[in-house]
């Protein structure tokens, strides 16, 4: 799949002029409030129409406003859920689903039914009423009924933003999972860099209303385009699979990007798909091989970039295994240090966590 979206609009004194361009996957918009995020998710799903624009999805041109082109949402075929579950009140979680299915082609019917309440978790739910389910168990119904209607896309607009830390950690496992085993490309709009780390394969950074870098998470989660707590929260995103289990210390050793990283997560079970986050501020950089430490990662590599951030600030990316790890220095410990570019570092990994 691939969709292309190019926009010019003016919406008060806000203007929009932006153009990205998603193939499959998870591409995330992401930016601070006021960017503009929101604003060409709608031209997307054709619930704004721009002064001036292009939305082609794959071979189909949905808007084009020089040739007088619109497709409405409805006929778009394209799933949409937003920061608040907007249930029926009235219907059950199982009627909640079964109005998807209205607009969807009627045939795979039973078999995606079935599949879906399967990967969302959402068999205990069915004859609950939206009012008796959690923040997070509503979002997943909404999230299963946009499913249901069979979307060629799937737009998510802030889906976590209105869930406390601990819900969005209920459910961003329940996101990885449709990335990882549906094959409907994600748009999604979010302003936590944890969470576009975690689950999206590029990234495109809103800033007033044009699209400042794209890229992928590790790619352009970092520097002058994020505030400074963003940048405190930035850092590399590993994919990989756990090997195996301690159960006694709570502990699973995961292969990630050619190395074994040993991640405290007593919840990991043997063979499961994760995404680990290393914030870049956890990251500690040693020239000779450090012995009784705490960290329980320690990585051999070699630095690939200093880049200087300015502030008296260095972000030096080390190339260990397959993986690029950041970490955060000031310019005096890099020249106090030596670190250049090819040298053979230690990257000392205070914490690792499941990337959320
Ligand atoms: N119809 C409108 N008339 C005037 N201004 C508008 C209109 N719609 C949006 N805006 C302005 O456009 C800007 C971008 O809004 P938008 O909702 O796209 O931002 P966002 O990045 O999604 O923000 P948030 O993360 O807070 O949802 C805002 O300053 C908003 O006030």
């Amino acid at each position: 799949m691939r969709l292309f979206v190019e926009v010019r609009q003016s919406l008060g004194a806000f203007h929009l002029d932006a153009s990205i361009a998603a193939d499959g996957g998870v591409t995330a918009l992401f930016g601070r409030s006021g960017s503009g995020k929101t604003s060409l998710m709608r031209v997307i799903a054709g619930l704004a129409r721009p002064q001036w624009g292009r939305v082609v999805f794959d071979e189909t041109v949905l808007l084009d406003t020089e040739r007088s082109i619109f497709v409405p949402p409805h006929k778009r075929r394209f799933g949409y859920v937003f920061q608040e579950a907007r249930l029926f009140p009235h219907l059950s979680v199982r009627g909640n689903l079964g109005y998807g299915r209205w607009f969807s082609p009627p045939a795979r019917d039973r078999e995606d039914y079935d599949r879906v309440v399967e990967l969302l978790g959402i068999a205990p739910l069915l004859d609950r009423a939206p009012a008796n389910l959690s923040g997070g168990e509503r979002q997943r119904v909404a999230i299963g009924r946009a499913l249901l209607a069979s979307p060629q896309l799937l737009l998510m607009d802030e889906p976590l933003a209105s869930l406390d830390e601990e819900r969005k950690g209920e459910i961003l496992p329940y996101l990885e999972r449709l990335r990882n085993e549906t094959d409907i490309p994600i748009v999604y709009v979010s302003h936590s860099v944890a969470e576009v780390g975690r689950l999206a394969d590029r990234v495109a950074i809103m800033a007033g209303g044009r699209v400042a870098a794209i890229g992928t998470p590790s790619e352009v989660l970092k520097g002058k385009l994020l505030s400074a707590h963003e940048r405190r929260e930035s850092g590399s995103i590993l994919a990989g699979i756990v090997r195996s289990v301690d159960g006694q210390h709570g502990l699973a050793t995961v292969a990630a990007d050619g190395l074994l990283v040993a991640v405290s997560d007593p919840a990991l079970h043997e063979g499961q798909s994760v995404r680990l986050h290393i914030p870049e501020r956890d990251v500690m950089i040693a020239t000779v091989m450090p012995v009784g430490l705490s960290a329980l990662n320690v990585f051999e590599g070699v630095i690939s970039t200093l880049e200087d951030e300015g502030s008296g600030v260095v972000r030096v990316c080390i190339a260990s295994g397959d993986a690029q790890i950041f970490a955060r220095v000031t310019a005096f410990s890099c020249e106090r240090l030596g670190l250049i570019a090819g040298r053979p570092v230690y990257a000392v990994v205070k914490s690792v966590a499941l990337a959320r």
